[in-house]
This record gives C-alpha cells, sequence and structure tokens, in this order.
C-alpha cells in the first residue's frame, strides 16, 4: 500500500503544488491458452461484468476493453481471443486482431493456470510474445484456490523459467486472492500519463455489442462441443415503447439474430417446441437489464447463414 500517500493527494485536489502525485494510465492485455481464466480475471479487475466468460475455450471474440480506475492511474485492459493457430478465415482475422491488439499494449500479461503443467501451448504463446517488443511482460499463475502449496510453488519455478518476466504474480479471481497487487504490479509498469478516459468510463464498447455478447453468451450455456464456434448474434434494432404510466420509463424492446452455420445447428438452439431458445433469450434478458438497468423486452430470432466464418461478407456483417 505504498501508493496510499499519492492517492490522498489526488483525492484532494489542487492542494500542495509541492507533491505532484504521478498519474500512470496504459494498455494491457491478457494472453494464454483458451479457458486459463483471462475474462474472469478482466471482470474482477474492473468489477463489472464486460468481457464474456464460459467453461467452453474460446469464446471470446472481441477486443473489449475494461478500465480499473484507480486514484493513482488507469488500467485499461484490452481483452484478446488468445492466440491460436489459424484453420478458417475467421481464424486469420481473430489472430491479426491479436496481433494489432499486443503491438499497441504498454503491458502483456501471460496467463497460466496453477491446476494444469505448462505444457506446449503455453510454450506456443509465450515464444510468440517476442515479436512484441514494445510490451513489458509479466506472467499470471492464475486459479490459484484450485492447486495446493506446493503446486502453486512448483508453477511459479517453471513460468519463471520461460522468460526474463517483469513480474511474475499468483492469482485467483474467483476468490480475489492478490488481484491488488496484480493491479499494483501492472499500474507500476504503466507510462506516467494523464487520464486516459473519464471517471464513469468501464468499457468504450458499443452497447450494441456488449448486448450481442450477452445473448451469445446465454446460448453458449449448456451448448455442445460443436456450437461454440458456430455461434454469432447480433441486436438489429430498439425500440422505446410507451411508458403504461406517466413519468415511468417503458420498455425497451430490443430485436437480435442469433446465427448457425447449418439447418441441424437451429433445431438445437431453439430446442423442443422452442424450449432452449425461451431459456436463452429468458438468460440473455436478465443480463441485458442488469447492464442498462431497465426492463428489457428480448426478442431473439435464430438465423443459419452457412460458412459465415468462411465468407468475408458474413464476417463484416456479424462485425468480425
Ligand atoms: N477456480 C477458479 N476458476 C476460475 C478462475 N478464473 C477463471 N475460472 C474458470 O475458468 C473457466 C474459464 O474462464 P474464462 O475467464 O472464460 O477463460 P478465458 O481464458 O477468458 O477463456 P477464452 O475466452 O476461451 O480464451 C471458467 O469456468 C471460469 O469460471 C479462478 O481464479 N479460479
Amino acid at each position: 500500500m505504498t501508493e496510499q500517500t499519492g492517492a490522498e493527494d489526488a483525492g484532494a485536489g489542487a492542494g500542495s503544488e509541492s507533491v505532484e502525485p504521478e498519474f500512470r494510465a496504459g494498455f494491457v492485455s491478457f494472453v494464454g491458452r483458451p479457458n486459463v481464466g483471462k475474462s474472469t480475471l478482466t471482470n474482477a479487475l474492473v468489477g463489472e461484468k464486460i468481457a464474456i466468460t464460459s467453461p467452453k475455450p474460446q469464446t471470446t471474440r472481441r477486443a473489449i476493453r475494461g478500465i480499473v480506475h484507480r486514484p493513482d492511474g488507469q488500467l485499461i485492459i484490452v481483452d484478446t481471443p488468445g492466440i491460436h493457430r489459424p484453420r478458417t478465415l475467421l481464424g486469420e482475422r481473430l489472430n491479426a486482431l491479436v496481433e494489432a491488439t499486443l503491438g499497441d499494449v504498454d503491458v502483456i500479461g501471460f496467463c497460466a493456470p496453477a491446476n494444469e503443467k505448462i505444457g506446449p501451448g503455453d510454450r506456443f504463446i509465450n515464444e510468440r510474445l517476442d515479436d512484441f517488443p514494445r510490451a513489458k511482460k509479466i506472467a499470471i499463475l492464475t486459479k490459484v484456490d484450485e492447486a495446493s502449496q506446493s503446486e502453486i510453488i512448483e508453477q511459479l519455478t517453471l513460468l519463471g523459467a520461460l522468460r526474463e518476466w517483469d513480474a511474475v504474480v499468483p492469482i485467483s479471481a474467483v476468490t480475489a486472492e492478490q488481484l491488488d497487487v496484480l493491479a499494483d504490479v501492472l499500474l507500476g509498469l504503466m507510462p506516467e500519463s494523464p487520464p486516459l478516459y473519464d471517471d464513469e468510463t468501464t468499457t468504450d464498447e458499443r452497447e450494441d455489442d456488449r448486448i450481442a455478447e450477452l445473448i451469445r453468451e446465454a446460448a453458449l450455456e449448456g451448448a455442445r462441443e460443436e456450437l461454440p464456434h458456430s455461434l454469432a448474434a447480433t441486436v438489429d434494432d430498439r425500440e422505446e415503447r410507451e411508458p403504461e404510466r406517466e413519468g415511468e420509463p417503458g420498455l425497451l424492446e430490443i430485436y437480435a439474430s442469433i446465427y448457425v452455420e447449418r439447418d441441424s445447428q437451429k433445431g438445437i438452439v431453439i430446442g423442443k417446441g422452442g424450449s432452449r431458445l425461451r431459456d436463452v433469450g429468458e438468460r440473455a434478458r436478465r443480463e441485458i437489464e442488469a447492464l442498462l438497468g431497465r426492463r428489457v423486452y428480448l426478442s431473439l430470432r435464430v438465423k443459419v447463414a452457412k460458412e459465415w466464418q468462411r465468407d468475408p461478407k458474413a464476417l463484416g456483417r456479424l462485425g468480425f
């Protein structure tokens, strides 16, 4: 808690001229194999649900920014889809997105879980980090709540041997263990800079994109293995309904589409007699209402966009 004095000075405003609190701000991106906890970590640091999390790998597709505001600085988190070997046009675009993002950040946080052995996948990603010499690099051992003390120590040693990190930090996003330490370390590595965003902003992603992600997340829940890569969602239209009573906000109608690649997948998403789609709509609506802080009517349609992952036009339409 060495930053305490700086924090108080910043809070006090234009008091003393001699002690200029140094404010730091910059961009950080978490990389690592699918499912190592990058999105959960982003959410835990920002304290608001902005990146979608799912037990299925490779569900993060957009560079989403979450912003951590502190009296002594700002951490802008750029959530990337993760580095992997491309198999489709979507894969290639995602990799291009990762490269563009990582070429631009101040710090890269390489995440590896405490409860799984460091393997070829981790080493592949670690080696790719050489391509981004501008960024400082730290190693983050995630999910320490899932490992014993001796496992954690062993993993920290293995992680430490991968390269000369600027720091190595063990954390748990679920129990919040060491998250404050991680934020301190990250901020310490950021350049001195005035705030880059105003206090209220926690993400600059367009609201419709966030809504579409919540719908995709709801549709992914309980979906079979084949589905995650084939699902996309868009918000097509919004309408304000007239309030029922004077002075109350009316319902917000949101019209959205879920895209799948094949007719057979359409049936899976809709379910028997529409039962699954109703559940998906119900879950998504609750999340959207929490995000917007108002009541929402959500209309979902399932559409087939054949092979959209390989079709440049379809990718463009779906925002990739
Ligand atoms: N026990 C435990 N589980 C965690 C922790 N962090 C994440 N998880 C779980 O690990 C799974 C994957 O987490 P995500 O945050 O979606 O992982 P990711 O690295 O963003 O995954 P991709 O989007 O596929 O790249 C989810 O089921 C999380 O609940 C943690 O600190 N402790």
